[in-house]
């Protein structure tokens, strides 16, 4: 078990000894801190001098990751071992972006010809949609495309095309449908031309309910304007399901394969990505592939102690662990990089959300942290009080581009500061001295600076990273989320959980379809639990 590893106890002797050490007096006694805890990496910089550490702790978390085989785990996950155990399946998400010109082999076999083989299949598919030479039934081009799918089949194209709108196609408007809430998809058709829209379903398993009611329900307002015979120009569709996207009666040619070996929350990087390629242009798209490539060359090359995944994942294990850090924020200082909260979210949360060890054994250690977050400087006006002043530890990870994607530059300026200043008063905080100081100063009366003080108080001493790179273009956006899922993958490997399954969720699925019949059939008998049959009861009234 880990923590009866002699690595994990040096650690817990180690926080003993430092527990109550300021970050204010380590900056005081050592003014090459931020030199020697930063590191570039994949065109990013990562300032991580503003945490709870030294060079001994470094040391130690880097022995905790060594004794857990991090470098070895790694390498097994690059060359196609099955290391999703519980699945049987091999983790590749990295092939997908992979330029090296090396095969990769699953199972004996080389799995880049295939994947070279889709990504060409997707490049002549993206590039005759937006010149026009690929039309919808009535032989007028496309100009909309409504991309139906839900948690990875979604989230990274859509995020993705989001941080990444300076750089899309004027000529086509690519929209989202994840929820099964008919509103949604309702409201984005509402103001579509099916003659012009193009339809691609993105699911792996081409079985997730929402997906394919949406899909369902977006072919019943294609079928108003036209034939079934018609929805081999207007439909497309990447999955694993290859029968079952044809027997919907979509066309081999619009069908884009995706393989077992790629995990939902990773997908991005196959022909999930097809919307994303669509939205912003499929050389921008290969450019974001290798953004991660980089990334992975870094993850793979770096010595333990100056890899920045690998810092990531040990200082977030610190906080988590030693330090009683429950969650982790995620503060991207940029408007377009505003929904990568929730992406990391479903990254980590779904990934590193166990409790049953590798070895089949209940943990007795925490593992995944809740990940949270919004852009700023909007959180500043909201949560950063709670972050600043209550006893709850919440690491920081500031995001952020120095050159912005816009003529505002005052603006940038003022973003920046915010940015900087509010980790600044995290570590440092401000003394009761300091508080009574400036209100003797702003002449508050004695009486008022003895109410007052003590609320005013900061103890600072909080910890944060800093992520900063030149501009947020395709390829960086590529590096910056490659960097996420490598800081995961590092942590599952410490923690000995499998982050590439996802059982809870798929409980979840299955009870969800069992409701779904209950409530579709009015008088079959309620079996359930009292709460759930009193819920579907009430709703079977009110239908
Ligand atoms: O792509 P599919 O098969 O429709 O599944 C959708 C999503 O469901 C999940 O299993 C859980 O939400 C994700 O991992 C996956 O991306």
């Amino acid at each position: 078990m880990l923590t009866q590893l002699p690595e994990w106890q040096k650690l817990t002797e180690h926080f003993d000894q430092q527990q109550d050490v300021h970050m204010k007096s380590l900056f005081e006694k050592d003014s090459e801190r931020f030199e020697r805890f930063s590191l570039t990496a994949a065109g990013m910089m990562l300032d991580y001098s503003k945490n709870h550490i030294t060079d001994e702790t470094i040391s130690l978390l880097v022995d905790l990751a060594n004794a857990n085989k991090v470098a070895e785990t790694r390498d097994q996950m690059f060359s196609g071992h099955e290391i999703n155990v519980t699945e049987h399946r091999a983790v590749l998400h990295t092939a997908l972006r992979n330029f090296s010109g090396q095969p990769v082999y699953v199972d004996g076999k080389d799995v880049m010809p295939e994947i070279e083989a889709t990504r060409l299949q997707m490049k002549e598919f993206v590039e005759s949609v937006s010149t026009g030479e690929r039309k919808g039934y009535s032989g007028k081009a496309f100009t909309d495309v409504v991309s139906i799918g839900i948690g990875g089949s979604f989230l990274g194209p859509k995020i993705m095309s989001e941080a990444l709108k300076p750089y899309r196609q004027k000529q086509l408007d690519v929209h989202f449908v994840a929820n099964v809430d008919g509103c949604h998809l309702r409201d984005v058709l509402a103001n579509l031309n099916p003659e012009t829209t193009l339809i691609v379903t993105s699911s792996k398993t081409l079985t997730t309910q929402e997906t394919l009611r949406n899909t369902q329900s977006a072919k019943e307002w294609f079928l108003k304007t036209a034939t079934q015979a018609d929805v081999k120009h207007n439909f497309a569709c990447v999955s694993t399901n290859i029968e079952a996207a044809e027997t919907f009666g979509i066309d081999k040619a619009n069908i884009f394969p995706m393989w077992d070996w790629v995990g939902g929350r990773y997908s991005v990087w196959s022909a999930i990505g097809l919307p994303l390629a669509l939205a912003i242009g499929y050389d921008n798209f290969q450019e974001f592939l290798k953004g991660a490539f980089e990334l992975d060359q870094h993850f793979q090359q770096a010595p333990l102690d100056k890899n920045m995944p690998v810092i990531l994942a040990l200082l977030g294990i610190w906080y988590r662990n030693f330090r009683g850090a429950q969650s982790q924020v995620l503060l991207p200082y940029y408007h377009y990089l505003r929904g990568l909260p929730a992406y990391i979210q479903q990254l980590d949360m779904e990934s590193n959300g166990k409790s049953v060890t590798l070895n089949n054994e209940e943990v007795k250690y925490a593992t995944g942290p809740i990940i949270w977050g919004s852009e700023g400087t909007n959180g500043q006006h909201s949560f950063h009080q709670l972050i600043h002043q209550s006893k709850t530890p919440i690491p920081v990870d500031f995001i952020m581009p120095l050159i912005p994607d816009c003529d505002y530059k005052t603006h940038h300026d003022m973003l920046a500061a915010n940015c900087f200043g509010q980790s600044q008063a995290l570590m440092e905080g401000q003394t009761e001295e300091q508080v009574i100081a400036a209100m003797a100063k702003a002449k508050c009366s004695p009486e008022e600076i003895k109410n007052l003080s003590s609320h005013k108080v900061m103890k600072g001493n909080k910890p944060s990273n800093t992520l900063l790179f030149d501009k947020l273009d395709p390829k960086t956006l590529g590096s910056l989320i490659a960097l996420y899922e490598q800081k995961v993958f590092v942590q599952g490997v410490i923690w000995q959980i499998n982050s590439f399954d996802q059982w809870g969720v798929e409980l979840g699925k299955a009870l969800g379809n069992k409701v779904l019949s209950k409530l579709s059939d009015a008088n079959s008998t309620l079996t359930m639990d009292g709460s759930t049959n009193g819920l579907v009861k009430l709703y079977r009234q009110r239908k």
